[in-house]
């Protein structure tokens, strides 16, 4: 019986929030124990692959390696997309946590976007297996972002959440520890810095890299912006002359660029409203949706989904840290773990 095998876990054992902008890495007693970017810089010479740098140092990296380095995002749209890096990631992360002593190999859960494939199940437990997991328990996202955000889900009560991180946003709703309707789509914190870059590429004919994009996001980025607008000095590569140049971006412009990546996510919000049943609709209209996931802190849009759904929206109180949170609660009250994970 495979919960016999729940007795008898130790203190290396860990929670991993595998995401596709951030890991990070929860220690049973210990709490939150590492914070990293999801980015792996590869040195390619012949055909061996060795490598250089992992986490905020990769991270760095990006846009800006010579041409036998590459800085790789192994996870994409939520899952993994690089097998053989996210593995040399895990295992970089695992080590990194354990001080790089070798202990018993630790029993670890994984957090995973809810409505992944059976194959993409069996690549999240084959690679952390294969950087060193005994065994591997999965949880899907919202269900953890909904214990991290400190929601009752055992309760038979509505608790509706709306998780938006780099590779996607999970909606759902969940009543009695089960998950009763979700969403996930593959629109996100990522999708938006794409936009980013595409609209300064037609607008000012100006060529920025992912991550300044994601940095004017971050700086001005806001989906109700009124004037006197927020503004920000970006450089890039003019497309025309091919020399280095400034131009001044205002939060009107990011609101415009990102406008079809926010419609996406408050159908998706929308359309999860539609398909709740209506004993636990009665529920959200009184206790509200939860916001969690970096995407959570983008300027007003808990503003835009009140307008737009006439429900309360909360922001949860730590919304980057809700996933890890929520599975290392699961990790630390195995009861909560056998309620919610996934075969
Ligand atoms: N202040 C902010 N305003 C807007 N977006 C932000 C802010 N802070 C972080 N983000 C965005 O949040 C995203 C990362 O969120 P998070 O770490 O929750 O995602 P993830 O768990 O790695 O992704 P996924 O759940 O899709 O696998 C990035 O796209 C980042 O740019």
């Amino acid at each position: 019986m495979i919960f016999d095998s729940l007795l008898g876990w130790l203190s290396s054992d860990m929670a991993i929030d595998l995401g596709t902008a951030n890991t990070l890495v929860y220690v049973k007693g210990k709490g939150i124990v590492l914070r990293e970017p999801s980015v792996v810089a590869v040195k390619k010479d012949a055909k061996v692959q060795r490598v250089l740098a992992v986490g905020k140092e990769a991270k760095m990296m990006l846009g800006k390696t010579p041409g036998n380095i590459v800085a790789i995002r192994p996870m994409k749209d939520g899952v993994i997309a690089d097998f053989e890096v996210t593995e040399a990631m895990l295992r970089y992360f695992i080590r990194k946590v354990h001080n790089r002593r070798t202990l018993v190999r630790p029993r670890i859960i994984v957090s995973v976007p809810s409505g992944i494939t059976q194959v993409e199940k069996r690549a999240v437990r084959e690679s952390a297996e294969s950087a060193g997991a005994r065994e591997v328990y999965l949880i899907e996202e919202p269900m953890a972002a909904a214990i991290g955000a400190g929601l009752p889900i055992t309760e038979p009560t509505a608790n509706m959440v709306v998780d938006i991180g780099g590779g996607t946003t999970e909606v759902a709703v969940i009543s009695l520890a089960g998950i009763v309707y979700s969403k996930s789509v593959r629109v996100a914190g990522d999708k938006m810095d794409e936009a980013i870059l595409q609209y300064i590429k037609r607008k000012h004919n100006l060529l920025i890299g992912e991550h300044s994009a994601e940095r004017i996001k971050i700086e001005i980025g806001n989906v109700l912006p009124e004037p006197p607008f927020d503004q920000v000095e970006i450089k890039g590569r003019d497309l025309v002359s091919g020399v280095p140049k400034t131009v001044t971006i205002n939060a009107e412009e990011i609101r415009d660029a990102i406008n079809e990546q926010v419609e996406t996510i408050v159908e998706a919000v929308k359309s999860a409203l539609e398909h709740t049943p209506p004993e636990l609709s009665a529920d959200i209209v009184d206790k509200g949706i939860v916001l969690t996931g970096g995407g959570a802190l983008l300027r007003n849009l808990d503003k835009l989904l009140r307008d737009e759904t006439g429900l309360p929206i909360i922001i949860a109180d730590d919304p980057l840290s809700s996933v890890v949170l929520g599975s290392g609660q699961a990790l630390d009250n195995l009861n909560i773990l056998k309620e919610v994970m996934i075969a």
